[in-house]
């Protein structure tokens, strides 16, 4: 049986929150103010039910004062901004007053389920109690432990639980896919599906029916009636990267999937009811595209309930390394290496000090490109090309049917990317995207690049190269996105 707090001043609400917890097997103590409220032992409660507005201190002080007990905020000023603010103060949800009784009921249930669970988890992994103050090297699949994966990590497990819609803001590469899983496998819809869906891989014109789904007939070419990823993701995490690429219509659709828990099919009249929880993520500044009416308003402030940001590697100091071991390892075994490959001390030293603009994946792509190179068990910084900017080998050619080490040191010593040193990359980019693109659709050119069609569209965005659009009559021109 689960112990539960109430803190409100109005008897009224109070009493009838009581009996219909009571009604649901819960033990209640009531309190009417946040010091009455503090005269209890408040560990002792699994959960704090507390109004905002309350005589004298506002109920979130109760947050810190019951430190890792989760409290729940009710606010008859349903407006968003209070919520949002006691959601980032760390409450672990929020309930606008007057209250359904069936979702304050399901509500409660699963914060006081999720808690037991984290418990249980704790306990089993043998770790003391107040495990949140514990520094962690990882987190799911995320490695680092300086300061500031830290905070993410606490973060990360402070928001897991709440069923509140989270973005995660971050650099490209810095990790926000890892973590918008590990919020997904900390939350009470782990052993259901998280769909990942990137806004910048699929074209525009199709994004919809992708993500709601469409009716026959719907558009030329929807021959068959088909479910959306939004409601694959039923019961589970929706994480939609690069949000900031939704487009307007797309948007508008969203909107209604995080207000009335519904989703219309392209095509259809019949709006379905589900049930997800979204996790968005972007490297844009979406209060500047909100600026730009390029993002809708009533969007931006539905996601931005709880934000998460992911550090620039760069900023991570020696967790650099921490990282380069951990994928040397990953990708030795994947590689089938038959020796130990090591990084040189003098490649240490360049890794902290090179400034990682593309991040985790620029770090993963460099020592991907270093085990194929590396002939003596060493990686130097030679071979992790820290020093000569940050091309890339494409990682389609990494990822070639490189099974023996003979045709891996071939591949090295071919020296698959002989014009690295007197063209950069960038203008081996550019040159081959502009000589291709009117012939090339974007899938091709991203294929035959070795790159995503996102990081295709990225490095367009960056080099100032926007994609042509096909006119009419066949010919292309330059589009400014
Ligand atoms: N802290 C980390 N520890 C280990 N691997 C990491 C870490 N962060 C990122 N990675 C790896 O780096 C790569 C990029 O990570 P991820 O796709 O999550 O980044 P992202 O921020 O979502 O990038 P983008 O914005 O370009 O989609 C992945 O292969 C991921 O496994």
């Amino acid at each position: 049986m689960s112990d539960i707090l109430v803190v409100e001043d109005e008897s009224i609400i109070r009493s009838a929150l009581k009996r219909l917890l009571e009604r649901h097997q819960y033990t209640v103590t009531e309190a009417e103010s946040v010091t009455e409220a503090s005269q209890h032992e408040l560990n002792r409660f699994d959960l704090i039910i507390t109004d905002l507005r309350l005589p004298g201190a506002p109920g979130t002080e109760l947050i810190d004062m019951a430190k890792g007990i989760p409290v729940l905020i009710m606010t008859s000023y349903a407006s968003m901004r209070s919520a949002v603010d006691a959601m980032k103060m760390g409450a672990v949800d929020y309930i606008a007053k007057p209250f359904d009784h069936e979702e304050m009921v399901r509500t409660v249930g699963r914060i006081v389920d999720a808690q037991r669970k984290q418990k249980v988890r704790i306990e089993g992994d043998d770790t003391e109690e107040g495990d949140e103050h514990q520094p962690h090297s990882t987190l799911g699949d995320l490695v680092g432990s300086c300061e500031a994966m830290q905070r993410l990590y606490r973060r990360i497990k402070r928001v897991a639980p709440a069923d509140v819609t989270v973005l995660i803001h971050g650099e490209s590469g810095t990790g926000k896919e890892l973590a918008a899983r590990a919020i997904h496998q900390l939350s009470p819809r782990h052993d259901q599906a998280l769909v990942s869906v990137n806004c910048a891989a699929i074209p525009e014109s199709l994004i919809e029916s992708e993500l709601f789904g469409h009716e026959k007939g719907a558009f030329t070419g929807a021959t068959a009636t088909r479910q959306g990823l939004v409601e694959a993701a039923e019961g589970g995490t929706l994480f939609l990267d690069e949000i900031g690429e939704l487009p307007m219509e797309a948007q508008a659709r969203l909107l209604r999937v995080l207000q009335e828990n519904e989703v219309r099919r392209v095509g259809s009249v019949h709006a379905r009811t589900v049930d997800v929880r979204l996790i968005a993520a972007t490297h844009r500044n979406l209060k500047q595209l909100v600026k730009e009416g390029r993002f809708r308003e009533d969007l931006y402030y539905r996601l931005q309930v709880i934000e998460v940001t992911l550090p620039p590697l760069r900023e991570r100091g020696q967790d650099v390394i921490e990282i380069a071991e951990h994928l040397l390892a990953k990708h030795s075994r994947r590689l089938k290496m038959e020796h130990p490959v090591v990084l040189t001390k003098t490649a240490r030293k360049a890794l902290v000090k090179y400034d990682w603009p593309g991040n985790v994946r620029e770090l993963e792509n460099a020592i991907q490109r270093s085990l194929i190179l590396c002939d003596n068990g060493e990686i130097g910084t030679e071979e992790l090309g820290v020093d000569q900017g940050d091309w890339q080998i494409p990682d389609t050619l990494v990822n070639q049917d490189t099974d023996t080490p003979e045709s891996r040191a071939a591949n090295g010593s071919n020296n698959t990317a002989p014009d690295t040193d007197e063209l950069s990359l960038e203008d081996y980019f550019q040159h081959f995207v502009l000589e291709h693109q009117d012939s090339m659709s974007e899938t091709e050119l991203a294929q035959k690049l070795g790159i995503s069609r996102k990081c295709l569209w990225e490095r367009r965005q960056r080099l100032g190269i926007p994609r042509p659009k096909k006119n009419a009559n066949g010919s292309t021109a330059n589009a400014t996105q």
